[in-house]
């Protein structure tokens, strides 16, 4: 070896390596050599590998349950049902849920709760294995030939570029920083006609691209800093453990704005003329916040006069329109409420056109629009809002609705004046609104922790009896659900039924990863905010894993932020109406007129409405202003 040029380190550290390696070999034969014994598990509830399926068939068995799907889209659970239920019944009379909760939770693979002693163990065995190892060796080997033959200065350069190409390897992923390609056409710049108008357009989108891109990539540096200082700043005590808890979906900008370091320094941005949005035209604006979810746009409506201007369309719409042709002027004054507009058709339209429940639910709406109609007009700008909020959902790509003709003789039907209210009101109602009524065997939908999901293959195995789930569906079951504190097992099998995701009431970050969400999460539909169908990309890889949906144990139901004040406004106007809906339906039905009881709801088109079913199993729905008034 030193004939050859090898310093005597060198050849220490080749021994060495080979000692290692020696001992990685012995040490795998001996710690890695073991098995389970199948007797390890309940013979009677998993059988053995002669007498049935071992627990890795039936844990194969229940993935591939899990992952089946009915006609309309969403997973079917008859297979684990009916390997879990009739089983259980025919061996037993008395099913008890405790008993239905255990088989559930061994039928269901729960990765969560190995033994941590294993993972140490097979972590070490990962170790000793050679795998980082000969990556090391390689490295070290390649080192030595350099250092000998070409000359240290090289040698480094090549050690360095070695350990680079490790950090790259599965042992050190690191992820690329996610970077969005510039716009380069825009649907409203492939339909205008002619040449000259279409390049003006080009320019001015690329220019708002460049604008936006600029203005949050700054945004995102700086939050980053300002966020490495939070972290610093907890670790010294400082105090502030309250602002991470406060971190939303989509809350990041506000989560650093609720520092007041961060405050100041969004403010300044703001203010420094180049990264002004308010400052660029109002198709470009449009643009720009259509990227933004709500509480990044409020977030920003809040820093300066100039913002709140921009985007609060509470009172600044006009109704310059003369004629009935549907078609309004572009104005400045019009920007917030097309900005609203874009966002809402991001984020919820699909709902009310794609969607047959909600597509229902809208056709409800309209279906007494021409005794609104005749009503007395309270303001004219309500009207120019409801067309708006009409011609969103009319122009979706799949709509199956034809109602153009209500958008050109459309008055006040709808009770909000602004689009951004409009907006916020159909977040926090829309699960009641859609899926009022729902309550049938049939068609048997249920909102939990904001979701909404579709429960008819489950309501006649249902566990809790079948008249339960039907009392409480047709509306949000969140707090009855924890109140007879599900499982895990029923959580999980809840999650096959999802039919509609709220991406504000998911967690994004519950597996450890990275937080999708705030000025990070450039893209038209954003995961994070508005409503999800639930075979989106963005779910498929996270919608398995419990808690991102449904909170892994008792919890109180999740909400999104941002809202309190209407919230806290309709969770009154709530409580008036049901009272007055409960003592109506007492009076007018009595206790054998209905089954369950008179259920309200906000109805974004008309305000508050109620539902009862009738004797017959029909169901019945009323304004709650006609009863009221009778
Ligand atoms: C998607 C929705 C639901 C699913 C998947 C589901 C599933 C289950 C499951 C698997 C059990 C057995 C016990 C357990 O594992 O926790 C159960 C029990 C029960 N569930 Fe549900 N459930 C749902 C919604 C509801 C709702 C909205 C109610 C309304 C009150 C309800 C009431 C009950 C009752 C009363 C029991 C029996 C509890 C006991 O005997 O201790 N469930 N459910």
């Amino acid at each position: 070896m030193l004939l050859l040029g090898f310093e005597p380190q060198d050849v220490l550290r080749v021994v060495v390596g080979i000692a290692l390696g020696l001992l990685t070999f012995y040490r795998r034969e001996l710690s890695c050599n073991r098995d389970y014994h199948p007797d390890e598990y309940d013979e009677t509830l998993f059988g053995n590998s002669e007498h049935g399926p071992s627990v890795h068939d039936r844990d194969r068995d229940t993935a591939n349950s899990l992952q089946l799907r009915d006609d309309h889209g969403s997973q079917s659970i008859d297979p684990l049902i009916e390997r879990v239920i009739p089983r259980r019944k025919s061996s037993s009379s008395l099913l008890t849920a405790a008993s239905y909760h255990e088989e559930v939770m061994d039928v269901i693979p729960e990765k969560n709760n190995e033994d941590p002693t294993e993972e140490l163990l097979e972590s070490a065995g990962f170790f000793l294995s050679g795998g980082p190892f000969l990556h090391m060796a390689i490295a070290v080997f390649h080192h030595l030939v350099v250092t000998s033959f070409i000359g240290t200065h090289s040698s480094v350069s090549s050690l360095l570029c070695w350990f680079t190409k490790l950090n790259n390897t599965h042992l050190f992923h690191s992820k690329a920083p996610h970077q969005e390609k510039p716009i380069t056409q825009t649907p409203e710049s492939s339909r205008a006609g002619d040449e000259e108008t279409e390049q003006t357009k080009h320019h001015v989108y690329s220019v708002a691209w460049n604008a936006g891109t600029e203005y949050f990539s700054s945004i995102s540096s700086k939050l980053d800093r300002s966020n490495g200082r939070i972290i610093n700043r907890q670790r010294s005590g400082g105090g502030i453990s309250r602002i991470k808890n406060r971190s939303k979906s989509t809350g990041n900008l506000q989560q650093c704005l609720s520092d007041d370091h961060s405050r100041a320094v969004f403010r300044e941005m703001v203010a420094m003329k180049k990264l002004d949005v308010t400052l660029l035209p109002s198709d470009a604006q449009v643009v720009i916040f259509s990227y933004l979810p709500p509480a990044d746009v409020l977030a920003f409506m809040c820093t300066n006069k100039a913002g709140k201007k921009l985007l609060d369309d509470g009172d600044t719409i006009v109704d310059e329109r003369g004629d009935d042709s549907g078609s309004v002027p572009l104005k400045n004054v019009d920007t917030a409420l097309l900005i609203w507009k874009s966002l809402f058709q991001r984020d919820y339209s699909w709902v009310l056109s794609d969607w047959d429940i909600g597509i229902e639910a809208f056709q409800r709406s309209m279906a007494n629009y021409e005794s609104y109609q005749q009503r007395p007009q309270p303001n004219p700008k309500a009207g120019k809002v409801f067309r708006h909020i009409l011609s969103t959902i009319v122009d979706s790509e799949h709509s199956t609705l034809q109602l153009r003709s209500v958008i050109a003789t459309s008055s006040s039907i709808h009770p909000t004046t602004s689009m951004k209210e409009f907006y916020f009101i159909f977040s926090e109602t829309w699960l009641n609104y859609t899926i009022a009524g729902c309550n049938s065997p049939e068609k048997c939908f249920i909102g939990l922790h904001g979701h909404v999901f579709n429960i008819s293959n489950f309501v006649e195995a249902h566990p809790g009896s079948t008249e339960t789930l039907l009392l409480q569906s047709g509306r949000d079951a969140t707090v009855f659900f924890e109140s007879m504190g599900h499982s895990l097992g029923a959580r999980r099998l809840a999650l096959g039924m999802c039919a509609v995701v709220n991406g504000e009431c998911t967690r994004w970050n519950v597996s450890g990863g990275e937080e999708l969400c705030g000025p990070f999460k450039l893209g038209a539909s954003g995961p994070t905010c508005g409503l999800i169908k639930p075979n989106s990309i963005s779910l498929d890889v996270k919608r398995n894993i419990p808690g991102f949906l449904i909170p892994r144990k008792r919890s109180m139901p999740r909400t999104q932020g941002a809202l309190h004040r209407i919230r806290e406004r309709l969770r009154r106007e709530e409580e008036f109406e049901l009272v007055n809906a409960a003592r109506w339906g007492n009076e007018s039905l009595g206790r054998n007129g209905m089954f369950g009881g008179v259920h309200v709801y906000y109805d974004p088109f008309r305000g508050w409405q109620m539902w009862y079913t009738d004797r017959d199993f029909n169901i019945v729905y009323l304004s709650t202003r006609s009863v009221c008034t009778k």
